[in-house]
């Protein structure tokens, strides 16, 4: 596995155009998508589902979402379309538009730490916690004052929850089970039809992205960190979510017309 760069930043390239024998997996939020105060408030672009169908067609349906929402909610946001998806950070799995793995109910200890973490919210307007099922994300984005607090109680609730790991994001800090990750998503759907055979490629902004850089540099691939996140495993770079979805868009219209 190639070492993170943690002194100097790397002067990293941009990634080379879309190649139509890519397997292209696609972060969502600060990626694909801009950050909104809260989860359900952000907006899929004009135009960006239409290119990512597109795009799609062009790769034999070999892109697919890895994020930390829930499939159901990437469903909703980009309807009718259903593309190959990972969710939870790994945790749930769809390799094709109809199958799910589903994982299981919410252990006690989560409801509790929801509970406590919505008591602390309702003291900064602003804070947001989203219930995932077995996972929750306290979020700070429209009220940093919030955090120490919401941390707080992340940190305190890991102890009665075996098996979780704290994950920290954007503004935000989840407990989610600790037993899957976003590189093993990429693992898991490289060895399914369509993506097995073709070259991985690999576009997030955030730190439970850098489990994902790895296993695409390891299978030999191109992973893109979008923004300037340092220290990063990616090998190339896009300078924010603008340029990830024109670099998208032209592969879309230069692939598509082939297709
Ligand atoms: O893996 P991703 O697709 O990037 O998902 C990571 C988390 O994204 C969402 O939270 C982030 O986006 C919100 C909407 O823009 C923003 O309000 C928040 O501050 C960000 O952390 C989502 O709500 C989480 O469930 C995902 O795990």
């Amino acid at each position: 596995m190639p070492r993170m760069s943690a002194t100097a930043p790397l002067a990293l390239p941009p990634p080379p155009p879309v190649q139509s024998d890519w397997a292209l997996f696609l972060d969502v939020d600060g990626c694909l998508l801009d950050f909104a105060d809260a989860p359900e408030a952000v907006v899929v672009p004009e135009g960006l589902a239409d290119a990512l169908a597109r795009l799609s067609r062009a790769l034999g349906g070999a892109l697919a979402f890895v994020s930390g929402r829930r499939i159901v909610q990437l469903d909703a946001l980009f309807a009718p379309l259903r593309f190959p998806s990972a969710g939870l950070h790994g945790l749930e799995l769809r390799e094709a538009a109809d199958l799910a793995h589903v994982p299981d109910a919410a252990p006690e200890a989560l409801r509790q730490a929801r509970d406590a973490a919505e008591r602390i919210a309702a003291g900064y307007p602003g804070a947001r916690v989203e219930d995932k099922g077995i996972a929750i994300a306290l979020h700070w984005r429209a009220a940093p004052a919030a955090r120490a607090s919401l941390e707080a109680t992340a940190a305190a609730a890991l102890a009665q929850l075996p098996g979780y790991r704290l994950q920290y994001g954007n503004c935000v800090v989840e407990l989610r089970p600790a037993h899957a990750d976003k590189g093993q998503a990429v693992q898991r759907l490289m060895g399914a039809t369509p993506f097995a055979g073709r070259l991985p490629v690999y576009a997030g902004d955030d730190l439970t992205d850098e489990d994902a850089f790895a296993a695409t540099n390891a299978l030999g691939g191109v992973s893109v960190r979008i923004g300037h996140r340092e220290p990063t495993y990616a090998t190339h770079t896009l300078a924010d979510t603008a340029a990830l979805r024109a670099w998208l868009s032209e592969a879309a219209a230069r692939l598509g017309a082939r297709a």
